[in-house]
């Protein structure tokens, strides 16, 4: 169960979140909003990697931002963009590393990096660099990476931008398979249409929480009157 109690968040000046609560402990979590709204600040407080100034995120009553071995536990975290999470050389390394921060020994990592690796039918990837990947490759390796830390709850901050349309489903349905609870950041009313639940972030503070159906209408209609102007002065920052 995550609970978020006021969490407010100050960055630079601008107020990135402003009293946000709520309580979530459903399977499937879209979150939208438009640039700019707070969403990757609040994917990062969810994860325990940007302290709030206020409030308090909480994971099955462990505080995300006090508890750092329990964030590493309890949520993974899989950004837009792919080469701003692989820091090592090769693949296996770089699944690797999660679980020795989790206490594994090298050789347990190596037997789980190899599971992983065979789920996935990309045992021949292990010590292939990085560097070479292609982006939707590297996004596998990073979903590969969380996963093997087994986190029960992922949060994907828009992991499929930049991806070609057969890469985005196949990654789709990876992650449509996996157990955990997922909370997913996106401005793609189509990624979350089968969730169970939909939060709208807006200006730092949560607008709108409900069933896709009734929600995602709303979000739609909204996004296209915005779009209509040809003013930015109303986005966020
Ligand atoms: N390091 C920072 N310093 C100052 N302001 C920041 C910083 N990071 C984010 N912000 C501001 O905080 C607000 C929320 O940013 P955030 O990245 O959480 O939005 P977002 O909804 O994820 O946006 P996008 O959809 O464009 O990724 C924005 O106004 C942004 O300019």
């Amino acid at each position: 169960m995550l609970q978020l109690r006021n969490v407010s968040v100050k960055l630079g000046g601008v107020e990135a979140l402003r009293q946000i609560s709520l309580n979530a402990g459903e399977r499937r979590i879209g979150i939208v909003g438009r640039n700019g709204s707070g969403k990757t600040t609040l994917a990062r407080v969810i994860a325990g990697l940007q302290v709030p100034d206020a409030g308090s995120a909480e994971i099955d009553g462990r505080d995300m931002a006090r508890d750092r071995k329990a964030a590493l536990r309890s949520v993974g975290i899989l950004f837009q963009n792919p080469d701003h999470q692989i820091i090592f050389p090769t693949v296996e390394e770089e699944i690797a590393f999660g679980l020795i921060q989790l206490g594994r020994s090298r050789a347990e990592a190596a037997r789980e990096v190899q599971t992983i690796l065979a789920h996935f039918g990309k045992s021949h990837w292990a010590s292939a660099p990085t560097h070479g990947l292609s982006q939707g490759q590297k996004q596998l390796v990073c979903l590969m990476a969380v996963l093997a830390m087994r986190p029960a709850l992922i949060v994907l901050d828009e992991p499929y931008s930049g991806l070609d349309i057969p890469t985005r489903m196949q990654l789709m349905r990876y992650v449509d398979e996996v157990e955990a609870r997922i909370l997913h950041i996106t401005h793609d009313p189509e990624s979350v249409r089968h969730y169970d639940r939909v939060i709208w972030i807006d200006e730092g503070r949560l607008r709108a929480d409900g069933t896709p159906s009734e929600l995602l209408p709303q979000f739609e209609a909204q996004m296209r009157l915005w779009g209509g102007r040809d003013d930015l002065s109303d986005l966020a920052g």
